[in-house]
C-alpha cells in the first residue's frame, strides 16, 4: 500500500506546447494519502485519465515526479509500481473460467493455490459472483464482465494502489447501485488506496471520503463531499457539484452598494467590503439554490424577483426566477408555497460565497 505523491507534475500530448490550454495536466501538486478512498471527478477531457495512467505508469509525464512512499517511481513500469487497475470496459480472458481470470492476477506473481482459492472466493462473494465460478467468461453478460475485471483489480491485498477509471460505465443503473456499495465495502474490509475516476458526482460522493475535482488539466479543490457542497473553492466547483448547480452574480461596488448590473443587492456590510477591497474585474457572488430565501410576500430587505417557472420535483421544486436581468434558480421544498407571478428573496449573508477571478475569498462576516 502506498501514498501517492505527485510534485510538479505535467503533461502535454503537444510536441511542441505555448499555451497552459496545450497541457492535458497543468502543473500540479497532489497527494492521495496511504489508505484514502478518493475520487477524481471533472468533465469529459479534464485530464482524469491521464493523470491515472501517469501514476499506473502507462504514461510518461512530461515533467514533474510521481512518488509512491517518498520514492520517485517515475522510471518504473506499471507491473513494478505493483498498480491494479479497473478500466471502463472489461478487460478478462474469454475463453478462462471466472475462477481462473480472478485467480490470474494472484497467480502471476506466484501466489500459493491456498491463498488463491481464499482469496478468489472472498473477492467473489463480495461481488456476487460465487455461483458463476465454474462458467467461461466468453458466456458471461456485459455485467457480468466487468465483474470480474473488477474483481482481478481487487483480489491482490498487496498492491500500492487500485485505479479505476469510470468502471461502472457499462453496468446496468440498478446493479450500479449495489457495486458503488460494493466498492465501499471492500475499501472498508481492506483499507487500500483507491482513486475512482468518474464524471458523476454522486458516484464519486457515494465512493469516496475525499474528492479531486478537476478542471482544465487542474486540481481546483480537494475536499470531502460536504466541503464541495458547503464551500466550493472554484466557480466550476460550484457549478459542477449540485444540482443544479450554485448561482453567480457578476457584482461590483459603487457609492457604497453592491450592484448586480443595474440591481441594487441587499447584502451585509461584511460581503460589501469584501467586494469593495477587491481590485479584479472578474468579481462574481455565488449562492447555492437550496440557501436562497424565496418568500411570496414583500419581507424586510427582500428583493423583488419576477417568477418565470417552477418544476416540481416530487419533494422539492426548483423555481426559476429574474432577479433584475439575472436568471437565478432556487429549491423550495414541499411544504413551502411556490410563488406565482413575483417573489422577494434574500441571501443569507453566512451562504454568499466571494469569487474573485473564479476563486473563492474570505469574506469577514463580523
Ligand atoms: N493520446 C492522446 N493524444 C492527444 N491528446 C490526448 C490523448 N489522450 C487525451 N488527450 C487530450 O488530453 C485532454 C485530457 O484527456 P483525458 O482523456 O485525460 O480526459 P478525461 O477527463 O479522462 O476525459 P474522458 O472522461 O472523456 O475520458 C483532452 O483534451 C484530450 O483530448
Amino acid at each position: 500500500m502506498a501514498e501517492i505523491t505527485l510534485k510538479s507534475l505535467a503533461h502535454t500530448y503537444s510536441a511542441n506546447p505555448q499555451s497552459p490550454q496545450d497541457y492535458a495536466i497543468r502543473e500540479m501538486n497532489h497527494v492521495w494519502q496511504q489508505g484514502g478512498a478518493y475520487a477524481l471527478l471533472g468533465p469529459s477531457g479534464c485530464g482524469k485519465s491521464t493523470l491515472l495512467n501517469i501514476i499506473s505508469g502507462l504514461l510518461e509525464p512530461s515533467s514533474g515526479e510521481v512518488l509512491f512512499n517518498g520514492e520517485v517511481v517515475n522510471a518504473l513500469t506499471p507491473e513494478a509500481r505493483n498498480i491494479a487497475q479497473v478500466f471502463q470496459f472489461p478487460v478478462i480472458y474469454d475463453t478462462m473460467t471466472v475462477y481462473d481470470n480472478l485467480a490470474f492476477p494472484l497467480r502471476n506473481v506466484k501466489t500459493p493455490e491456498t491463498r488463491v482459492h481464499e482469496r478468489v472466493m472472498e473477492v467473489a462473494e463480495v461481488l456476487e459472483l460465487t455461483s458463476q465460478l465454474k462458467r467461461k467468461a466468453k458466456n458471461l453478460t456485459a455485467d457480468e464482465k466487468q465483474k470480474v475485471s473488477m474483481g482481478r483489480g481487487l483480489v491482490r491485498d498487496d498492491v500500492s494502489a487500485i485505479l479505476f477509471d469510470e468502471p461502472l460505465t457499462v453496468i446496468d443503473p440498478q446493479l450500479k447501485w449495489t457495486l458503488r456499495r460494493k466498492l465501499k465495502e471492500i475499501h472498508q474490509r481492506f483499507q487500500i488506496t483507491m482513486v475512482y475516476v468518474t464524471h458523476d458526482q454522486l458516484e464519486a460522493s457515494t465512493f469516496a471520503d475525499k474528492i479531486a475535482v478537476m478542471y482544465e488539466g487542474q486540481v481546483v479543490q480537494f475536499g470531502t463531499p460536504r466541503e464541495l457542497f458547503e464551500t466550493p473553492n472554484h466557480t466550476f466547483v460550484g457549478y459542477f457539484i449540485g444540482s443544479p448547480g450554485m448561482n453567480f452574480l457578476d457584482v461590483s461596488a459603487r457609492d457604497g452598494v453592491v450592484w448586480a448590473g443595474d440591481t441594487a443587492l441587499t447584502v451585509g456590510q461584511g460581503v460589501r467590503d469584501a467586494i469593495e477591497k477587491a481590485t479584479s474585474s472578474s468579481i462574481k457572488l455565488g449562492i447555492r439554490p437550496e440557501f436562497i430565501e424565496v418568500h411570496t410576500d414583500p419581507v424586510e430587505d427582500g428583493m423583488p424577483a419576477q417568477v418565470d417557472h417552477a418544476q416540481d420535483l416530487g419533494t422539492y421544486s426548483i423555481v426559476y426566477l429574474t432577479l433584475g436581468g439575472i436568471s437565478l434558480k432556487a429549491r423550495i421544498e414541499e411544504d413551502q408555497m411556490t410563488p406565482t407571478g413575483k417573489a422577494w428573496l434574500r441571501f443569507p449573508d453566512e451562504r454568499l460565497g466571494l469569487y474573485v477571478d473564479e476563486y473563492r475569498v474570505e469574506i469577514d462576516h463580523e
